[in-house]
């Protein structure tokens, strides 16, 4: 199709979009109106795959902001008019079928940068937080330590590994230099230039675990780091540590966080999001070790700067989807960053 048509198909349709999530400042939406699109007054959480296909009906671009997963059932059913789903955020693999997408020549974008440093803080929050078990003793609780040996560490003398230098864990890194922590990383690639620049050092996954005191996982969950986190990685942490994964919950295999946790291999886990509370596993992950275990509600992104710069580049990438076909922040076959 050529890409006049196109423009002109979109603005004969006088489709809607799809928007969903929460905490969506709906005026940043305004502008696509120029686009012929219908905004809606709000978002919308849709919680079953008919309510998605429902919202799904006659829209030509989609905002994903929430939880829901656009599975290629959901695509095929709005391949008549949806021309581009756009990912608040840049997790997208287990929320947006891409393949499928892709078959269906829907563009799907992403939107990174936008929350690095929201991620960021969030995560070092984290650290901070189980390093120091400050959940522990709220409520005006005192310690009372009985040997020096109970007593927590200051950041500047833990060793901090990091797997996964993207832009989220690059920053990571940064903050953590601020407090003179010792850090490495693992990533698929090597940053010669981070390194250098940060004092950072290499080491492949299994050497990293084991010199860790705290295992910071960062890495989107794709086929290759699905479980990347395994009974091999976990064992060889070093006894107490400390597991933030706020990237994704399946980078980590649950089964082999269970017996790590069970052998206070680690000695405290933390996720942003989590497996599926209906999985056996999840619950007796929970079950068993109470404030070991520190889950929030994937909140990770969840700041007013980084909503309104999601947006904002969603906005963006749909303005250049239903005038070219592209966008410089495209995914899957259609290119771009991710
Ligand atoms: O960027 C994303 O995909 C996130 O989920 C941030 O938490």
């Amino acid at each position: 199709m050529a890409v006049r048509d196109f423009v002109g198909e979109t603005a004969a349709m006088d489709g809607t979009i799809l928007v969903t999530g929460a905490g969506i400042d709906m005026s940043l939406l305004e502008s696509l109106r120029e686009h012929g699109l219908r905004i809606p007054d709000r978002p919308i959480q849709p919680l079953t795959e008919e309510e998605l296909i429902r919202g799904l009906r006659g829209a030509v671009a989609y905002v994903h902001g929430g939880e829901e997963r656009a599975t290629a059932g959901v695509l095929a059913s709005a391949r008549e008019t949806l021309k581009v789903v756009a990912f608040l955020g840049v997790g997208y693999e287990n929320f947006v079928d891409v393949a499928a997408a892709d078959g269906l020549g829907i563009v799907v974008t992403s939107t990174p940068g936008a929350a690095t440093d929201s991620v960021t803080e969030l995560t070092i929050g984290q650290i901070i937080n189980a390093n120091r078990h400050i959940g522990q003793f709220l409520g005006d609780r005192y310690p009372g330590w009985r040997s020096p040996e109970e007593l927590p560490h200051e950041l500047r003398s833990r060793r901090v590994g990091i797997v996964g230098l993207g832009a989220n864990g690059t920053r990571i890194a940064e903050v953590l230099r601020a407090f003179h922590t010792d850090v490495a990383y693992f990533s698929r690639t090597r940053k010669p230039d981070v390194e250098e620049r940060l004092g950072l050092s290499y080491l492949p996954l299994p050497e990293l675990a084991g010199r860790s005191d705290i295992l910071v996982v960062m890495v989107p969950c794709t086929a290759e780091t699905r479980f990347m986190i395994d009974v091999d990685v976990l064992k060889r942490l070093r006894p107490g540590a400390v597991l933030i994964n706020t990237a994704r919950p399946a980078v980590v295999d649950p089964h082999a966080l269970h017996e790590a946790m069970s052998a206070e291999r680690v000695g405290m886990a933390v996720f942003d999001g989590f497996y599926d509370r209906n999985s056996e596993i999840a619950a007796k992950l929970l079950s068993d070790f109470g404030d070991r275990l520190l889950v929030t509600g994937h909140i990770a992104s969840h700041t007013r700067e980084a909503m309104d710069r999601m947006v904002s580049q969603a906005v963006g990438s749909i303005k250049n989807v239903l005038s070219t076909g592209a966008d410089e922040y495209a995914v899957g076959k259609h290119g771009g960053i991710s």
